[in-house]
């Protein structure tokens, strides 16, 4: 390969980069414009200058996100249908099992029609893949951060997670974590849900009453919109104790006082009403995979140790500015 050869391949990766980058940073303001119509009236989007102007820049870039999105679904569509029939599709890759679902490429092997299932049209696997790409991206990154910050905040926890940590996966800091050793860390679990009871990501969630009720002596009519107060619920006074304290203990081991709360006064996931979150399994194991690596090979320590989290409230709570310093554990290799 001469010097011009290898120009011309740089150049071309640098153009799929800068594609990448255009697609991601469309997501992101995808993901904003989400957010602006929920919360500003439509009366002040649309007829309000300036407000009027942003309208306009977001329609323009979903306008061109779901263009260009459509465009690299069809032509994957395109390929996977001039493909030989034996040969195989990446079954690791969303966009291709999306498009490959309840037909006779299934990596499942489900096959056309299984269960009466259809195939999923062109629009069905781009709403799918945007809330999946929306859903599964800031609210996991912040709980890590969040946990990330108690367990620096609490030598005791974090002790006992190095401790889980040797239990489960022994000294050989190489070896690869499987689901099975997922399962096990329980200690780590119980960290996890009490981040999520202390800093909930959606403090408030939106319901509507679907048939005249009454709650604590007031009449609810049916079709009122409700707000439910998730972080007041997890730091009630009647359900926890010492609600304000980071004891990730309440939920370890099946505690009997945890399990009973779980089900009326613990509710990150908005689990058991009717809607809840569908990316609850892949968020657990992200957050497990990412928090097992890096305690396993680092010492962290908060930059400021004496700061309570940076939480910024845009429709949920991210975390902002967890600065760390990291270092190696003397005998990784
Ligand atoms: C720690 C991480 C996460 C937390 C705490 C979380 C929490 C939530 C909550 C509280 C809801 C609202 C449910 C409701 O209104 O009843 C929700 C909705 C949703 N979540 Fe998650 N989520 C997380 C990660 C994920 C991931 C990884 C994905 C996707 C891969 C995902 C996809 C979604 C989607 C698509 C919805 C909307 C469901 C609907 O419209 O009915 N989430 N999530």
């Amino acid at each position: 390969m001469n010097d011009n050869n290898i120009k011309v391949v740089n150049s071309k990766k640098r153009e799929r980069m800068n594609d990448s980058m255009n697609l991601f940073n469309s997501i992101e303001t995808y993901f904003n414009s989400l957010i602006y119509s929920n919360s500003i009236p439509g009366l002040i989007r649309n007829y309000l200058p300036g407000f009027k102007n942003l309208s306009e820049k977001f329609r323009k870039n979903n306008k061109w996100l779901f263009y260009n999105f459509l465009e690299i679904i069809k032509q994957r569509r395109k390929e996977i249908a001039l493909m030989k029939d034996n040969e195989p599709i990446n079954s690791s890759d969303l966009l291709d099992i999306l498009l490959t679902i309840n037909t006779p490429r299934d990596a499942n092997g489900y096959g056309f029609g299984f269960d009466n299932e259809k195939s999923m049209t062109d629009h069905e696997i781009l709403a799918t893949i945007l809330d999946i790409e929306i859903g599964g991206r800031d609210p996991t990154a912040s709980t890590f951060c969040f946990t990330v910050y108690n367990i620096c905040k609490n030598p005791g926890v974090l002790q006992r997670l190095r401790e889980e940590i040797v239990e489960i996966l022994g000294n050989d800091f190489l070896r690869p974590i499987t689901f099975e050793d997922l399962n096990k860390f329980k200690y780590l679990e119980a960290i996890i849900k009490e981040t999520q009871r202390i800093i909930p990501l959606n403090p408030l969630i939106p319901r509507q009453s679907l048939v005249k009720t009454t709650l604590n002596g007031h009449i609810i009519e049916k079709d009122t919109p409700i707000w439910l107060h998730q972080e007041k619920l997890h730091k009630d006074k009647i359900s926890w104790y010492e609600p304000e304290k980071f004891i990730p203990d309440r939920f370890y081991h099946n505690n009997i006082e945890a399990i009973n709360k779980e089900k009326n006064a613990f509710i990150p996931w908005c689990d058991g009403i009717i809607r809840n979150c569908p990316g609850k399994k892949m968020a657990l194991v992200i957050l497990k995979c990412l928090l097992i690596l890096l305690f396993r090979k680092y010492n962290i320590e908060l930059v400021d140790k004496i700061s309570p989290a940076k939480v910024m409230y845009f429709s949920m709570n991210r975390s902002f500015d967890l600065k760390v310093n990291l270092k190696k554990i003397e005998n990784f290799y």
